[in-house]
């Protein structure tokens, strides 16, 4: 489907207009501690002409077949544009942990660092993540590294997205 730009879009929101939408697709988890696993899931940003996108989330495990096998994780956060291709970005998970990132866009590419992690008293050690989001043909390709369970900063989520 054709995206057009939205006349209200602020520019600060410029270098990340190209992800507004709805996206769908499918991903491949993994990580030291737990088995591999696949996962559909649903990205939506929207807009209200100010200077940030509102981001929410849905992933669900799936099987070899691509059927639904379970909820999986939720997550929604502001993306604030500050300008000069800069972004202050506010995460909170169904999991229990919240996070704040600092992020760079430009060129069809948003990378993401977290600034700073704060998790309740339950949930699991996770404590760092690096994220990369790309525009490829058209498709949102996205990678999420994170430091976890002891484990060194490496990949946890590598998910392709189409525009629904
Ligand atoms: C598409 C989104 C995601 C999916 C489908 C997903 C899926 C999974 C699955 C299937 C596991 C194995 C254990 C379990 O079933 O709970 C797991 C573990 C884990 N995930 Fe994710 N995850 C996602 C996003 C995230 C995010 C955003 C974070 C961090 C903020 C995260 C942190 C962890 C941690 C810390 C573990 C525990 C590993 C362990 O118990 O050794 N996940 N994830």
């Amino acid at each position: 489907m054709a995206f057009e730009l939205p006349d209200n879009l602020h520019p600060n929101c410029g270098p990340i207009a190209w992800m507004l939408g709805t996206w769908r697709g499918n991903g491949h988890g993994d990580y030291p501690t737990i088995d591999a696993f696949q996962f559909g899931q649903e990205l939506i940003f929207t807009h209200d002409g100010r200077p940030f996108f509102h981001y929410m989330a849905r992933a669900w495990v799936i099987d070899e077949n691509g059927e639904k096998v379970r909820d999986a994780a939720i997550e929604t956060g502001f993306i604030r544009a500050v300008g000069d291709g800069r972004f202050e970005i506010l995460l909170t998970h169904n999991t229990g942990i919240a996070e704040i990132w600092e992020g760079e866009a430009d060129n069809g590419k948003f990378e993401w660092t977290t600034d700073a992690v704060a998790r309740t008293e339950t949930a699991k050690e996770y404590v760092a993540g690096k994220r990369l989001y790309g525009n490829v043909e058209g498709d949102l390709l996205y990678a999420f590294d994170m430091a976890a369970m002891g484990q060194p900063l490496q990949p946890h989520l590598w998910a392709r997205l189409k525009r629904a």
